[in-house]
């Protein structure tokens, strides 16, 4: 048996047992769960990485639902066991997820979009300022007491503007990194994606049709054909697609090589997405060539030697650290699991998620994220309005909400 783990408890009398694996910011997830019947218990253990045999303890022989960390067959079936029917990542991105178990356990698994992708894109944003004009350098040397007086070498860097930013995964956070780059610096697009993003492609011209009214150079778009395309031309490139088979170790020595030799990268996806041995080396043989890290390959671990580059910018994985940002994901999570205990369908639409997040008001009576809803057979929450429209022929209501959005089709 595991050693007893240390948790704080919230309404203990709750006919259902919620287990937090970490206390999360804000307290308006704690008082959803609570007044709804639910007995919290939040992990108070001061290590950061939970083991297998910690989640185990917390689990016990009872527990309802489960928020958060690394899951896959043992923990899924051990939740199973203790007569749990959910769990709910703090996050968008699930790949600590093994989706496939959960589904054999019969356990819903919701994530937490809607809330990432602003505060996600503007640290890919800062990351790529701080790379690109070499602020984390210059910052320690004037804390070392080194400035002596303006040169005109001290800190040289790169000037953004008119230049062309890359992006790899033009997806939520993705376009919202390239808007950001776009409008703020007018640096000219171009893009790879699995998937055409046709409303970037359509914000991009209609600012370059502003900028030009304007008398000013306007800015481009293009759809690469292949990865290397961006590798090639880009001046900044920053990689946003999910972590899977096909997005392992995209960045490897051979694209690295194919890149500007003054090239800034940037990551706040998923450590694996570069091989981080390579990148070392990448950097020690390319002065000139910078890197902006939210996330490394083998977190909290940095492959040695990249702590002593002076072309990296590093962060500890702080890409979504706004506190409304983090807030609505810990409400996020907490509503998908009470959806769950409460027998709610899943919400419509996981990208618009704002009626979760108003602070005041009673959330919808839905899941707000559920990825293996379809697996499990969950039906769709579809507003009433919508409904209504349905039954009186709006077919175009389906598409608008399962196209311009990418979610599955509503069930009605
Ligand atoms: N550093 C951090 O704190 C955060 C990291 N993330 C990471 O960012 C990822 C992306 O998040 P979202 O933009 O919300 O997801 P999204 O699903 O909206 O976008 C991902 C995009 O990647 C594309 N893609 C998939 N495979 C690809 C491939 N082989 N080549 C090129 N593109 C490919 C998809 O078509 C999609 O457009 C998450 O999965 C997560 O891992 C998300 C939030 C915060
Ligand atoms: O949401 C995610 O995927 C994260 O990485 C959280 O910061």
């Amino acid at each position: 048996m595991a050693k007893p783990i240390s948790i704080e408890v919230w309404n203990p009398s709750g006919k259902y047992r919620v287990v937090s694996t970490k206390s999360m910011p804000g307290t308006r997830w704690i008082r959803l769960l609570a007044d709804n019947d639910c007995r919290l218990e939040i992990c108070t253990e001061t290590k950061t990485i939970l083991s297998v045999d910690d989640i185990l303890a917390l689990i016990g022989d009872r527990c309802d639902v489960q928020l958060t960390e690394e899951w896959g067959e043992v923990l899924f079936s051990a939740l199973k066991r203790a007569g749990g029917t959910a769990f709910s990542n703090m996050a968008v991105g699930y790949n600590n997820v093994d989706v496939e178990a959960a589904n054999r356990n019969g356990i819903a698994v919701g994530n937490t979009p809607g809330v990432l992708t602003e505060t996600t894109a503007e640290l890919a944003a800062s990351l790529s300022l701080a790379a690109a004009r070499r602020i984390v350098e210059a910052d320690q040397f004037m804390r070392a007491g080194l400035y002596d007086g303006w040169l005109p070498h001290l800190f040289v860097g790169n000037l953004l503007k008119g230049q062309s930013v890359g992006v790899i995964g033009a997806g939520r956070i993705g376009s919202a990194y390239a808007r950001m780059m776009i409008e703020g610096f007018k640096m000219n697009l171009i893009y790879y994606d699995l998937y055409q993003s046709t409303r970037l492609e359509k914000f991009v011209t209609a600012y370059g049709q502003f900028l030009k009214a304007n008398g000013e150079q306007p800015v481009t778009w293009k759809r690469a054909a292949t990865m290397e395309d961006v590798l090639r031309e880009a001046d900044v490139i920053s990689l946003h697609p999910v972590l899977d088979k096909t997005t392992y170790h995209l960045i490897n020595p051979e694209r690295l090589a194919i890149m500007k030799k003054e090239a800034v990268l940037v990551n706040a996806s998923r450590g694996p997405v570069i091989d981080e041995v390579a990148l070392v080396e990448h950097l020690k043989a390319n002065p000139m060539f910078r890197v902006g890290l939210d996330v490394f390959e083998d977190e909290p671990y940095m492959k040695p030697g990249l702590a002593d580059m002076k072309n990296a910018v590093v962060v500890p994985h702080i890409a979504s650290a706004s506190k409304w940002t983090r807030e609505g994901m810990a409400t996020l999570a907490a509503l998908n699991v009470l959806g769950k205990i409460k027998g709610y369908p899943v919400w419509g639409n996981p990208n618009l998620v704002e009626p979760f997040l108003k602070e005041d008001a009673t959330p919808p009576a839905a899941c707000p994220s559920i990825v293996n809803a379809k697996q499990l057979g969950r039906y769709y929450y579809v507003p009433p309005a919508i409904v209504k429209a349905l039954r009186t022929g709006a077919r175009s209501i389906i598409l608008y909400l399962s196209v311009q959005d990418h979610t599955p089709l509503h069930e009605v």
